[in-house]
This record gives structure tokens, sequence and C-alpha cells, in this order.
């Protein structure tokens, strides 16, 4: 049937009445979710919702990264890599999103944006306990985080118990031990709460795994991912930090640090550290 006056005529079967079940707003908890955006700034300054709904949308998709960061680790654990590989794809397409989003925060303005700067007193994305969280599951352990959380006691305590978890990689590498890969034990055995230090007795294990892709096939793929995973959270490092440099320039930030210089050096860290090593190992072949 073709469209008559321009409209789209509702269907018979479309349901109208929700007085006694389940709608859409109910479900997803609309009511809470957008009333929860309250600009500071007085009289309001139009980009502060902006502002607003860029952080507590990446907050949500942070949420969602650590559910699936604490499924892979899962996955690993019942010494299934196959499955980690879904679980990582879609926390791959997540941060991808969370890197293309920077775009719609870089239409702000410096000019723009020193009009509400002050009214955001010392809060900071550093002080994102969601973030932390992921950096702490992915192996960034720092305890010297917590304290930024000392007033805030269960949100302390979280980040705590998370610091003294294993990590994804801690998970990784205990199931290729028991799939019989030679790793060494004082990896895995190491305190979890620490950082993460590049062990080079580890690149040779990559090494038989990568001469021979077709052997180890599972296991390879799962590297790949994990090396997709670490691409991807340097891009959206790199984004948070041009960013922050086209809207504050060389600015000290609101949470206490040099600003982009503290940021910059964020990209020097690296979760995977053997998986890059190994890349310089993988021989040539001769093509005749
Ligand atoms: C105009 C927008 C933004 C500016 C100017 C900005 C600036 C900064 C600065 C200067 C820092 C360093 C800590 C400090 O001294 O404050 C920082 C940290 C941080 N920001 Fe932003 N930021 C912006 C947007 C965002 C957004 C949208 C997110 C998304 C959640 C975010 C998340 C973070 C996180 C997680 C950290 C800690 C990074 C780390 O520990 O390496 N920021 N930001
Ligand atoms: N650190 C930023 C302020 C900032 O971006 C911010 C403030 C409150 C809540 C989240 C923020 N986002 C990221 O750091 C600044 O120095 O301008």
């Amino acid at each position: 049937m073709s469209i008559e006056h321009g409209e789209r005529p509702l269907e018979a079967g479309v349901r109208t009445d929700f007085s006694t079940t389940m709608d859409y707003a109910g479900y997803l908890n609309l009511d809470q979710v957008l009333t929860a955006q309250a600009p500071v700034s007085d009289p309001a300054h139009h980009d502060e919702m902006l502002f607003i709904i860029q952080h507590q949308t990446s907050e949500l998709w942070l949420k969602l990264m650590l559910h699936e960061l604490r499924a892979t680790r899962d996955h690993f654990d019942a010494d299934q890599p196959t499955r980690a590989l879904k679980t990582l794809a879609r926390v791959k397409h997540i941060l991808r999103t969370l890197t293309e989003q920077w775009s719609v925060l870089a239409t702000l303005t410096p000019a723009e944006y020193a009009e509400f700067r002050s009214v955001l007193g010392s809060s900071s994305g550093f002080q994102s306990y969601q973030y932390r969280e992921i950096e702490f599951l992915l192996g960034n352990k720092n305890a010297a985080m917590l304290r930024v959380f000392e007033s805030k006691p269960e949100i302390h305590a979280r980040l705590e118990a998370t610091l003294h978890e294993p990590t994804i990689y801690d998970s990784f590498l205990r199931m290729l031990a028991r799939l019989g890969y030679g790793i060494p034990e004082r990896i895995l055995t190491r305190d979890v709460a620490e950082a993460w230090v590049e062990h080079p007795d580890l690149v040779p294990v990559y090494t038989t795994i990568y001469e021979d892709v077709d052997r180890h096939w599972s296991v390879y793929e799962a590297c790949e991912s994990l090396v997709d995973i670490e691409d991807a959270f340097q891009l959206w490092r790199f984004r948070h930090m041009s960013t922050v440099q086209r809207v504050i320039g060389f600015k000290a930030g609101t949470g206490g640090s040099s600003g982009v210089a503290f940021l910059r050096r964020a990209l020097e860290l690296s979760f995977f550290p053997e998986l890059t090593a190994v890349r310089t190992e993988i021989r040539d072949l001769r093509v005749e």
C-alpha cells in the first residue's frame, strides 16, 4: 500500500495501551536517565549540556566495557579462548565508538568552554572510577590512583578489590600455561596488584605461536584480539589528549595535573608489551 496524505498509518496490531504492561520508557528507566543532566552554570550555558551528555554517554559505554572485560577474563579462566574473541570484539567496537565520539566534543571551542569551565571546580575525568577500573583490569595497576577516592569509601573499596584481582592478561597467560605453553613461573605467581612490567622471557612463547599460526590458531586469534584492544585504547587516549590540547591548550587540568603533558605520558604505557615485542622476532621469509 502506498503512503497516503504523506502519513504512514498505524497498523492495526500496534500496541497503544500500556496501563498494565511494560513500555519503552519503563524498561529503560528513562525517567532517571533523562533527568540526570543538571547543568551547574547559572544561567545554564548552552554548551554545558554537550559537555554533560558527552561524559554520561562515555560512562555508559565504560560500564558495558567493564562487563565485557570481566566476561573475557571468565572465558580465559574457563579455557575458552574462542569465546573471548566475541567479548573482545565488542570491547574493540565500544572503544572505536568512544574514539569517534570525540569529534562531537571537538565542536566545543576554547572560548565556549572557557565560559563555563570554572563551574567544574576540581572535578575531572581523572576521578572516573569506571575508567580506572578498566585500566586496572587491562594491567595498568597503580595503587596511588586510589588516593583520589579516599572520601568515597564504597568506590575506594571497589577499586581496591579490582586492584588485587588478576588482569585479563594474567588470566590469558594462566590459560596458556594450562594449555601447555611454557609460561615462566614467576609470571604465573606475580603479585597481581603490581603494574605489569615487560617480561622478555615471554616473547619466545609468542614466537612459537606466531611462527606456526595454523597449529596455534585459537590462541593466536586471542593474541591478535588483545593487540586490537591495545591499539584501540591508545587511539582513545590520543584523541583525548589532542581534543584537550585544542580546547584548553597547555593549561593545567582541573584535577590538578599539568594537563596535556600528563595525558601525553599515558601514551607511553603498554598493556601487552610482549605482543608488540614478538613482532620484531618474526623472521621475514625469503621468496624466490
Ligand atoms: C573539553 C573536554 C575535556 C578536557 C579539557 C579534559 C581534560 C582533561 C585533563 C587536563 C585531564 C588530566 C587530569 C586533570 O588534571 O584534570 C583529564 C583526564 C581524564 N579525562 Fe578528560 N578532558 C575532557 C573530556 C573528557 C571526556 C569526554 C572524558 C570521557 C570520559 C574524559 C575522561 C578523562 C579521563 C578518564 C582522565 C584520566 C586519564 C588518565 O588517567 O590518563 N575527559 N582530562
Ligand atoms: N579536566 C578538565 C575538566 C574536565 O574535562 C572534566 C570536568 C568534570 C567532569 C569531567 C571532565 N572531563 C574530563 O576530564 C579541565 O581541566 O578542563
